[in-house]
């Protein structure tokens, strides 16, 4: 099989250079209009697509963005591994503004969202006990390492709805849960693209500290705006090392994410509903 190289874009990134034969292209999915056209081409011999989360000129507020059409979006056009970039706001004192955590742990605070491709006529439970894919998060790390970015390996996003920033009291309560960063985003992205098999992983920028740091006040726009251009530039070159990292030929994932629905759906064929497996053709079309 061969790699194809996903990118969601976050706050800040709304394009990427350097693709051979790029072009932006409309892709039509039965779950929606995607956030924007998608940006394909090559990198490094590597197939890629880049989309940017809120479109171009920021159009899409995190509880509209549109989790499901964007996740089937890019599963027809054969990406094989997501890396998911995002601004965020930390929880520890090591995790810096500027610094990038590859996250592995979520806690789903959102709840205005649309979290599942499946439901009444198609049941299935996939697992997200481990929600981020290991072999690529490594390659994240090696690639924001190898581009001199100082990475975290591992950490906790806290996934709330937005889009107002948290209040004081959430920020100290988060922090003590054991959430090493926060975000608006992540959530249900990372849950959608375990159930279309695709592999995800989670490149989380460090705006600021949110509210609870004693020293740094209350998180603020133009703090994060400023800290994001910089961010931005890092986040580039960290993706621009993927393609040779991955390589173009995909080995099976390891870890199963390819293969998540294997045993996931409980509804018998006989009681399927047609509509419903109709739209989860590329989703779930390797098994049904
Ligand atoms: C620009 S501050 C809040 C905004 O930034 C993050 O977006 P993304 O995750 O797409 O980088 C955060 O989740 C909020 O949507
Ligand atoms: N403090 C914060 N809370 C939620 N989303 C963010 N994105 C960047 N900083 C954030």
């Amino acid at each position: 099989m061969k790699t194809k190289i996903g990118v969601i874009g976050g706050s800040g990134i709304y394009d990427m250079d350097g693709l051979q034969d790029a072009a932006w292209v409309s892709v039509d999915s039965p779950w929606g209009t995607p956030s924007d056209q998608i940006l394909t081409g090559t990198l490094d011999g590597v197939a890629m697509a880049f989309l940017p989360r809120h479109g171009r000129g920021h159009v899409h507020s995190p509880s509209t963005v549109p989790y499901r059409a964007n996740i089937d979006a890019l599963k027809r056009l054969g990406v094989t591994d997501i890396i998911s970039v995002s601004a965020c706001g930390s929880f520890r004192e090591e995790m810096a503004p500027g610094d990038f955590v590859v996250v592995d742990q979520f806690i789903d605070r959102t709840f205005a969202r649309e979290k599942s491709f499946f439901g009444t006529g198609c049941v299935a439970h996939v697992s997200v006990a481990h929600p981020t894919c290991p072999r690529l998060s490594e390659a994240c790390g090696e690639a924001g390492r190898a581009a001199g970015i100082t990475i975290h390996r591992g950490g906790t996003y806290l996934a709330m709805e937005g889009p107002q920033f948290s209040s004081q009291a959430e920020s100290r309560l988060y922090r003590d849960w054991g959430c090493d960063v926060i975000g608006m985003t992540n959530m249900p992205e990372a849950k959608l693209a375990r159930e279309a098999e695709i592999c995800y992983a989670s490149v989380a920028m460090v705006t600021d500290y949110d509210s609870w740091h004693p020293d740094h006040g209350a998180v603020d726009i133009t703090e994060i705006i400023a800290t994001l251009q910089g961010n931005g530039t890092k986040a580039r070159d960290l993706i621009g090392r993927l393609p040779t990292l991955l390589g173009a030929a995909r080995a099976p994932c390891p870890h199963g994410c390819d293969r998540a629905l294997e045993y996931a759906i409980m509804t018998a064929p006989d009681k399927r509903d047609p509509v419903l497996i109709s739209k989860l053709d590329a989703v779930a079309g390797r098994i049904l």
